[in-house]
């Protein structure tokens, strides 16, 4: 091979290369051609030629990158457009989604986020009193449903407004089913593929639009005063939000683009949200010592005695349990591989390498979550490893600080810990993130007490084959109620 290409990692078939292996196992994939090949290297996926540039320097070359120079939407599109929708996110010019970035950024203020804390612990609390699967003193549940169901109830209820809540009981519930089954890695590898389950996810998509662009009518005539309707209209939610919102070229926000936006908002949230609140469960299941004390903390640290709701302050005063989120989206990142289609010949910094646009560029930061380099005994999942952390918070100077048209922010990539990325894609749902997984996991410790159902310390494997890694499906853990 010629010296400024990669290694190639070895293959016997053509065409499907190295899927199997990536597929089933991306992190042990990744971690073993790195011993053999260092930190960049090339492997075969379905045909495309995946060059993968490893730890900090890695995730500075790609998700810091010039936009003429690295392009996610080519590699995004196919599997997001059927189902988020046209003209927004990855089927527009990077310009405009920087522009409804900030939108959705800029919708979850403060005071958003304050009026959530209560939706949230409401949607929790009712889950946990009347589904069957809580019945009585205590039981064992499938952790990864459970979590499904409390995660959609919440992020419908805060971040889509009391009308999706509603219909989610209903039709909705179906509807979002059906676009979610188009939300799986075949529709990255082999979007052409007409299977069945993309024409339902078609239509899927073309109703639950239908019913978002009528509740933004009901909300435009009621906002008129057309209607008598008394419904308090002043409650932030994100719908409300864009409504108002204006493109820099001064076009309002299309009430399509605006459906889309909150299908997007939906899916994101949703899956995300499940994943990382499953291996939470998983966790503090496997540690009933560090349950303890994050009931201890809800105690000691907010009077908690059994009766007085949760609010948006109390959530600054829980470290202990901020950091069991931040252990687990360290360990558990459900997002593994970060790709961008290469448009120009990209020199690797201090190297004769030379990145080819033929290549898709993979960002992969779990390997630097989980590298001993930075994270002493890396694979243990120990919360308490931040509170030491805590005290040292790196200096931030302006030289590394960038702004992409959605507020300025840290580059982030000299940093090993980037759950939610960095760069011109950087996630713009972390605070939501937190204040959904905070008081969920919250009301879950306030009122339950989990444990492993044999009683080992172990958690599940990964399963990798979904678009979010989570754990392997049937994981049930035992529950019983503390009140
Ligand atoms: C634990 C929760 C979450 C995690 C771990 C997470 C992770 C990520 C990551 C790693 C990226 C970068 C993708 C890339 O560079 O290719 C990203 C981008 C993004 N996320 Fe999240 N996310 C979470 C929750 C959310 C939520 C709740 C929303 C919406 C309310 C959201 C909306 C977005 C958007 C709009 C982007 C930008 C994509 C782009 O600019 O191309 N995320 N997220
Ligand atoms: N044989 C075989 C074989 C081979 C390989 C495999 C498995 O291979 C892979 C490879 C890569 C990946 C990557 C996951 C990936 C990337 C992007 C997105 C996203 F775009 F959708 C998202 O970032 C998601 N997101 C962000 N924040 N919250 N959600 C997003 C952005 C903006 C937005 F507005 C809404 C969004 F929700 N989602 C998921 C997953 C599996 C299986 C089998």
């Amino acid at each position: 091979r010629s010296k400024s290409e990669p290694p190639v990692v070895f293959h016997w078939l053509p065409f499907i290369g190295n899927a199997v292996s990536y597929g089933t196992d991306p992190f042990n994939f990744y971690t073993s051609c790195r011993k053999k090949h260092g930190d960049i290297f090339t492997f075969i996926l379905l045909g495309k030629k995946m060059t993968v540039y490893l730890g900090l320097d890695g995730n500075e070359f790609i998700l810091n990158g010039r936009l003429q120079d690295v392009n996610a939407e080519e590699i995004y599109g196919p599997l997001t457009i059927p189902v988020f929708g046209s003209d927004i996110i990855y089927d527009c010019p990077n310009a405009k989604l920087m522009e409804q970035k900030k939108f959705v950024k800029f919708g979850l203020t403060q005071k958003a986020l304050e009026s959530y804390v209560p939706l949230i612990e409401k949607e929790v609390l009712d889950y946990i009193t009347s589904t069957p699967a809580f019945k009585g003193p205590s039981g064992k549940v499938n952790v990864s449903s459970a979590m499904a169901e409390i995660t959609i109830f919440t992020a419908s209820r805060a971040l889509q407004g009391v009308e999706v809540r509603q219909k989610l009981t209903a039709e909705f519930a179906e509807l979002y089913h059906d676009l979610d089954l188009g939300f799986r890695p075949i529709n990255f590898l082999m979007p052409w593929a007409p299977l069945p389950q993309n024409r339902r996810r078609d239509a899927a998509h073309t109703k639950m639009r239908a019913i978002y662009m009528d509740l933004i009518n009901q909300r435009r005539e009621r906002a008129n005063g057309k209607t008598s309707d008394t419904k308090d209209d002043k409650e932030p939610d994100m719908i409300r939000h864009l409504m108002d919102c204006v493109y820099k070229n001064g076009q309002q926000l299309p009430d399509k683009e605006i459906a889309h936006m909150m299908i997007t908002l939906l899916m994101a949230g949703q899956h995300s949200s499940s994943s990382s609140s499953a291996w939470i469960m998983l966790r503090l299941a496997s540690r009933p010592d560090i349950i303890e004390e994050l009931y201890q903390e809800q105690v000691q640290n907010l009077n908690y005695d059994g009766s007085q709701p949760l609010q948006y302050s109390d959530l600054d005063k829980l470290p202990l349990l901020e950091n069991v989120v931040k252990e687990t989206l360290r360990v558990h990142s459900s997002i593994h591989s970060l790709m961008r289609k290469v448009k120009n010949p990209m020199p690797v910094p201090n190297s004769a390498l030379v990145i080819t646009p033929d290549k898709v560029l993979v960002a992969s930061p779990i390997v630097t979550h989980l590298s001993e380099e930075f994270f002493p005994d890396a694979l243990v999942w120990d919360p308490h490893r931040w509170s030491l952390a805590q005290a040292s918070s790196e200096k931030k100077t302006a030289a590394d600080m960038v702004d992409y048209g959605y507020g300025v922010m840290s580059k982030g990539t000299r940093s090993p810990y980037l759950p939610f990325g960095a760069g011109r894609h950087r996630c713009i749902g972390e605070k939501f993130a937190y204040v959904n997984l905070v008081t969920i996991i919250s009301t879950m410790v306030r009122h339950l007490k989990v444990g492993t159902v044999d009683g080992t310390d172990g958690v599940p494997r990964t399963d990798y084959t979904s678009l979010f890694s989570r754990p392997v499906q049937s994981a049930e853990i035992r529950w019983e109620k503390r009140d």
